[in-house]
């Protein structure tokens, strides 16, 4: 039997969206400071999971809060929204559909330009006064993993490039999807938002789940000898827009 006190404190910060053929609890918001380049910005965080991640069906908060404990949660990935500003009201929110890279976002590898582009969308967030980021943790390597991705940097050290990598390791070059994410971004606003990224596969994605798109913002920057190369394949290859960092 669960404290009542611990319904009362979660009853009204967790909601169930119904996504067809499964279900995605989404915990928030949350406050939360960050730190931004030495100036605090308070974001509002909301976390989700889906329901295949614990028991099929939409279930009960009481039997929710039961599942999770046993559920071996950390073992799974869990995503992420950061949200800014009056985000559900504003009439220009930007957001970014940012896919997890554990070497450029925690580590601060050179080699991608993830990193860079995760600081640089929050600052342009905030900037702006509205919008959110999305942290997409089961994006690891384009979709293939944590594990896998080393292994795709071994051959890259042996001359293939990223694309060439992921393939010859039998995945396909981008196995990510962004539905939930989109359905999350639906629960919580219904407005046009313009859309931080270079690629174009993130537009569609927007677009087929019914989110309203009302532009697109490059993101390009932190070039440098160590990911020049991959920069460049991605616009080569993967068909990202961005002419500009073809020297
Ligand atoms: N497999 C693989 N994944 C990589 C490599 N470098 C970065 N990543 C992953 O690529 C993802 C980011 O994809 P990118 O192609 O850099 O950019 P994008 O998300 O498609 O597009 P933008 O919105 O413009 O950033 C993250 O999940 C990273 O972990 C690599 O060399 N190999």
């Amino acid at each position: 039997m669960l404290n009542e006190k611990v319904i009362d404190a979660l009853k009204d910060k967790v909601n169930v969206i119904n996504n067809q053929d499964h279900y995605i609890y989404v915990v928030g918001p949350i406050r939360l400071p960050v730190n931004l380049e030495g100036e605090t910005k308070i974001f509002q965080w909301y976390s989700w999971l889906r329901s295949d991640d614990v028991e099929q069906g939409e279930l009960s908060l009481e039997e929710l809060v039961e599942q999770v404990n046993s559920a071996n949660l950390a073992d799974l990935q869990q995503s992420s929204v950061l949200v800014y500003g009056d985000f559900k009201e504003a009439d220009q929110a930007l957001i970014r559909m940012h896919s997890i890279c554990h070497t450029g976002d925690i580590f601060g590898s050179k080699r991608c330009d993830c990193g860079f582009q995760l600081k640089q969308s929050m600052k342009m967030i905030t900037e702006n006064g509205a919008g959110a980021l999305f942290y997409l943790a089961n994006h690891e390597g384009r979709g293939i993993g944590l594990f896998s991705k080393a292994m795709a940097y071994v051959l890259q050290e042996n001359g293939f490039d990223t694309v060439e990598a992921n393939e010859e390791l039998g995945f396909a070059d981008d196995t990510r999807q962004y539905k939930e994410a989109i359905s999350v971004l639906k629960q919580i606003r219904r407005k046009p938002v313009i859309l931080i990224t270079n690629n174009p596969k993130k537009l569609t994605a927007l677009e087929e789940n019914g989110a309203s798109l009302s532009g697109r913002i490059p993101l390009w920057g932190d070039v440098s000898e160590f990911n020049e190369k991959y920069l460049q394949t991605k616009v080569q290859r993967s068909g990202h827009l961005g002419e500009e960092v073809l020297v």
